[in-house]
C-alpha cells in the first residue's frame, strides 16, 4: 500500500436527482489529520458513511485500509456490557485482549472505570469509552463524525486535547467531521470545505502547535474558512 490510506477518485453519491458528493476526489495520508467542513445538508456524513463501508457509492473509486474505526457524535455504549467490556466489544475473549482494552482505557484516562455500567458515566467519559472502544483496534483510518458536538465547552476542549495526542501517539489516517471551524483549526494538519458536492477548499494548516485562536494567523484563516461555507464575520461585512 503506499502513503495514501485513503485515495477516492470520481466519486459519486446520488440521492434521487440529487448528486451529494459529484465527481469528489480526496486523498488522505497515513497518519495526517483531515477536517472535513461544510454547511448542514453538503454531504460530510454521506461522505463519512461511505468512507467507513456503512453506504456504497454510485460511481467512481473508493480505496481505505481494512481497519477503520469510526467516533460518532453519540457514544453508541452496549447498556448491558461493563465499560471494558464495551471497548473490546467484538474482539477475541482472553487476556491479551483485556489487557490491550485496559491500556485503551488507561490512554483515555479511565482506567479506574473498567468495570462501570454505562448509564452511570457522564456524557465526556461515555465518549472517551467511545474513543477507546475506536483506537483499541490500532485503525489504520480513524473516522470521527462531530464526536464532540454533544459536550460542554470545557469537557469538548480537553477532549479535543486528547484526541489530537492519541492520534499523535497512534498515526491513524483522520477524517474528522465538524460544523466548528476552530475545532478544524486546532486539530487538522489539512482542511477541506465540502460544496455542491466537491472540495472547494483543501488547504493545510501551517501552524505551530499548540495553536492560539487568538494568533492572528489563526484569525486569518478562520475568516478565509467562513468565508468559503458562505459565512460572513462582523469585521467583513462592517465599512
Ligand atoms: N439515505 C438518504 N436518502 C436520501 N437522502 C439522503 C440520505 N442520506 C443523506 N441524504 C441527503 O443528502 C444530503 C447530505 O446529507 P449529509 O447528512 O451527508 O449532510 P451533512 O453535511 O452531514 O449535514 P449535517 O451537517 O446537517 O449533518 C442531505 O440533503 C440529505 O438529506
Amino acid at each position: 500500500m503506499n502513503a495514501a490510506a485513503v485515495h477516492l477518485r470520481g466519486l459519486e453519491r446520488r440521492f434521487g436527482d440529487r448528486a451529494v458528493l459529484d465527481s469528489l476526489d480526496l486523498d488522505i495520508r497515513r497518519g495526517e489529520f483531515f477536517a472535513l467542513l461544510g454547511a448542514s445538508g453538503s454531504g460530510k456524513t454521506t461522505l463519512l458513511r461511505l468512507l467507513a463501508g456503512l453506504d456504497r457509492p454510485d460511481g467512481g473509486t473508493v480505496l481505505v485500509p481494512q481497519v477503520r474505526t469510526v467516533v460518532f457524535q453519540e457514544p453508541r455504549l452496549v447498556p448491558s456490557k461493563r465499560v471494558l467490556a464495551n471497548v473490546t466489544v467484538g474482539m477475541p475473549r482472553g487476556s491479551a485482549t483485556r489487557r490491550t482494552g485496559l491500556d485503551a482505557l488507561t490512554e483515555v484516562g479511565l482506567a479506574d472505570h473498567t468495570d462501570a455500567w454505562p448509564a452511570t458515566l457522564s456524557g465526556g467519559e461515555a465518549q472517551r469509552v467511545a474513543l477507546a472502544r475506536a483506537l483499541v483496534r490500532e485503525p489504520e483510518l480513524l473516522l470521527l463524525d462531530e464526536p464532540f458536538a454533544a459536550l460542554d465547552a470545557l469537557t469538548r476542549l480537553r477532549m479535543q486535547d486528547l484526541v489530537e495526542r492519541l492520534c499523535r501517539v497512534h498515526r491513524p489516517a483522520v477524517l474528522l467531521v465538524t460544523h466548528d471551524v476552530d475545532e478544524a483549526i486546532r486539530l487538522a494538519d489539512r482542511i477541506g470545505v465540502l460544496r455542491e458536492g466537491r472540495l472547494i477548499t483543501d488547504e493545510r494548516v501551517g501552524l505551530d502547535r499548540p495553536r492560539d485562536p487568538a494568533d492572528p494567523a489563526f484569525a486569518a484563516l478562520r475568516s478565509r474558512l467562513l468565508a468559503d461555507l458562505g459565512v460572513h464575520t462582523l469585521e467583513e461585512t462592517s465599512p
